[in-house]
């Protein structure tokens, strides 16, 4: 489950003339005692990204995730691009969470780069929905027209492909129209990204799951050497 995704990413990376960068192999591919759950990990660098990091979780009929957040270089201002899909077996639900998340909250940088979400969401009724509960500040990092899906993913399969081919489309183009920094300079770009992946370290509720499975000291590490390695930036 999810697999197509990650061919999707990777091809579209490639496309980018990105390139893949090596990383441990405790993190490439890791399993819990059994083999009842296996995570995989890719991370790519491209002329534009500076970081694209993808994660899988293939938790049989329990759980299976897939996650991907994107960085521009700190010479744009674009917002990142984070994707958060999550299966739960048991109880036969699907959440999804796409969004362009925004470096800041000012109202012209939310149109010009994250609107275009409103118009993908529109054509996708499961989709169309941008409520969250209160694990995350909704005005921070995200964008009003996040979009978010919960529901049986049995029916959303094909829905959810062409939302994240979509959702990925765009994102891309946005880049490729080359705009001009408009709202920030660099120095404020890299202090933002710093700020994203501290709050994310903050609030992620991925940690709980990781523990769980993979233990204490394994998920410390992923965390803070994978998933959001700007955390121990000093922002002065
Ligand atoms: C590999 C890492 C990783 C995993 C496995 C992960 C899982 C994860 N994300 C969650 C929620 C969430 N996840 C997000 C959003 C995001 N989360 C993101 O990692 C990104 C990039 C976004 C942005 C699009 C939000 C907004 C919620 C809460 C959903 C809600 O409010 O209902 C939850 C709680 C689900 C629940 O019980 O309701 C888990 C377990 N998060 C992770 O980072």
């Amino acid at each position: 489950m999810f697999d197509s995704l990650v061919d999707f990413l990777k091809t579209n990376i490639d496309e980018l003339n990105g390139h893949e960068l090596q990383i441990s192999n405790e993190f490439k591919e890791h399993h819990n005692k059994d083999s009842k759950y296996i995570i995989k990990n890719w991370l790519f660098s491209s002329p534009e990204y500076r970081k694209w990091r993808i994660t899988r979780l293939d938790g049989g009929k329990n759980i299976q995730v897939f996650n991907t957040v994107a960085y521009p270089n700190f010479d744009s201002e674009l917002p990142i691009l984070g994707a958060d899909i999550l299966w739960f077996g048991t109880a036969k639900k699907l959440l999804a969470i796409l969004d362009y998340q925004p470096l800041i909250q000012e109202n012209k940088y939310l149109e010009k780069y994250c609107s275009s979400l409103g118009m993908i969401k529109k054509k996708y009724s499961a989709f169309d929905n941008n409520k969250m509960k209160n694990i995350y500040d909704s005005k921070k990092y995200f964008s009003p027209w996040v979009i978010i899906c919960r529901g049986n993913k049995l029916n959303l399969d094909r829905d959810l492909n062409d939302v994240f081919h979509a959702f990925i489309n765009n994102y891309l183009n946005l880049n490729k129209s080359n705009p001009v920094n408009q709202f920030l300079n660099l120095e404020e770009i890299k202090i933002n990204q710093i700020k994203y992946d501290k709050y994310s370290f903050e609030k992620d509720p991925a940690d709980k799951l990781f523990k769980s499975f993979f233990g204490e000291k394994w998920t410390k590490k992923f965390i803070n050497k994978f998933l959001f390695t700007l955390n121990n930036e000093i922002i002065l």
